[in-house]
């Protein structure tokens, strides 16, 4: 049994920079955990602290239930592969995967077996009287991997292993590396900024942003449900539509959700709506992927936003179009955090809230919260863009008027924080 625990793990670097902030994270024995998140965002510092290359600030790490901090890397039984990888090029591939085990002063012909083993399921066992020179890129990254797996280690830490490869290369090995993982049932944790790799090979992927676990869960978990803002705009393509809308609750009947020159209207039994109504006369961001988003006639009644084509991207196999609908989108920036706006828009929402304020008997718009989006958030604004899935090719193009249908369940709300609105979601 391998399971990999992280406690409140931090770990601050010399020049005062948290590389990683306060990480609890449990792995499962077998599991297939991605870690997730774009360069600079404390992933490799994780594995790192796993495998005992670098000592956390605080917080502990236990590998199958027991506390080791004070064990040696090498006593840790963990196989780690890199992005540079390094093999030994005097070395033959067979000589290349069985050094751990000449080292451990296993027998020539029991080595043997077991490289002949690893290097069949690595799709290499062609090759193993070659030496690294004769290989192809993605064949030395498949001998780097046999000679971490051949001590079967409890644990296996991979850090952007498929970096340097082609991309055709990259998807072949990744089917390979989750099913020899699977059949191994070796623990495993794996590193990437590739969304893809991560939602593709993962049974749980947990995603870091600048030091901080955002969220942990299976792909559809994380897809479907995500955390928290940042999580919505990193998962996806196209990149989930993120409005700014501004909240008006008419109690007992529904809520108002104001973009701007455009309103949906939530009725008071979703089980969503109490915890929206939280945020009566405020800003939230309304997250909406683009298959959430269904082209219908104009006149249609229900959830529809009516836009105007602002541009067509054809990706062979569908179109997508970018609508103008008058709303403001939110922009989440990756990597130093929500930045500024450049565009006041405010007004609109004032404006938008003293419209809807005039539709009832109780006009209530608290300014004093209204703006907090901006103030806290400082998420970058500009003006929405509305990602919609339409055939290959469509017969309509820019500047023509299209209206799309919003599938309301499928709708994500997150506060001026960037944590989801409706907890205990999951
Ligand atoms: N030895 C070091 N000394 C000081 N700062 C470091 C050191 N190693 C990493 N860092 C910093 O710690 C932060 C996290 O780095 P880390 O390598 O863990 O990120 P990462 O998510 O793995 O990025 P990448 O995908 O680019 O490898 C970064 O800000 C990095 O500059």
């Amino acid at each position: 049994m391998s399971t990999v625990a992280l406690k409140e793990v931090t770990k601050i670097w010399p020049d005062g920079t948290t590389a990683v902030d306060n990480v609890s994270l449990d792995v499962q024995d077998g599991e297939f955990m991605v870690l997730l998140g774009p360069s600079g965002c404390g992933k490799s510092t994780v594995l790192r602290m796993i495998a005992g290359l670098e000592d956390p600030t605080q917080g502990d790490i236990l590998l199958n239930g027991e506390p080791v901090l004070e064990l040696p890397p090498r006593d840790r039984s963990i196989a780690m592969v890199f992005q540079d990888f390094a093999l030994y090029p005097h070395m033959t591939v067979s000589e290349n995967i069985g050094f751990p085990l000449k080292l451990s002063g296993i027998e020539p012909t029991p080595r043997q077996e077991r490289v002949d083993a690893i290097a069949g399921a690595l799709g290499i066992g062609e090759v193993l009287a070659r030496r690294p020179s004769q290989l192809s890129g993605g064949q030395r990254q498949r001998v780097a991997m046999g000679r971490a797996m051949v001590r079967r280690p409890g644990i296996f830490l991979m850090d952007e292993p498929l970096s340097n490869l082609d991309s055709g290369l990259r998807a072949e090995l990744r089917a390979e590396i989750t099913s020899m993982t699977r059949e191994l049932g070796v623990t495993t944790m794996y590193v990437t900024h590739d969304q893809a790799e991560a939602l593709t090979m993962a049974d749980r992927v947990a995603i870091m942003r600048k030091g901080v676990l955002q969220d942990v869960g299976t792909p559809t978990e994380v897809y479907r449900r995500p955390a928290t803002l940042y999580v919505a705009a990193f998962l996806g393509s196209p990149k989930m539509n993120l409005l700014e809308a501004a909240v008006y609750v008419h109690l007992d009947q529904y809520i108002a959700l104001s973009f701007g020159e455009q309103t949906l209207y939530m009725p008071w039994n979703d089980p969503r709506a109490r915890a929206v109504a939280r945020y009566h006369g405020e800003r939230i961001v309304v997250g909406i992927r683009a298959e959430a988003l269904t082209p219908v006639t104009p006149d249609t009644q229900g959830p529809v936003f009516q836009g105007r084509i602002r541009f067509l991207e054809h990706h062979g196999h569908e179109s997508l179009a970018y609508l103008d609908i008058g709303a403001t989108a939110i922009v989440v920036d990756e990597m130093s955090g929500p930045v500024t706006e450049t565009r006041s828009v405010g007004g609109g929402f004032r404006k938008a809230l003293q419209r809807l304020a005039g539709q009832t008997p109780e006009p209530v718009a608290p300014q004093g919260r209204v703006g907090v989006l901006s103030e806290v958030g400082k998420h970058h604004r500009k003006p929405a863009e509305l990602a919609v899935r339409l055939a290959p090719y469509p017969a309509i193009g820019p500047g023509h008027p299209l209206a799309v249908s919003v599938r309301m369940d499928a709708v994500h709300f997150f506060d001026e924080r960037g944590d989801r609105i409706d907890v205990g979601w999951r």
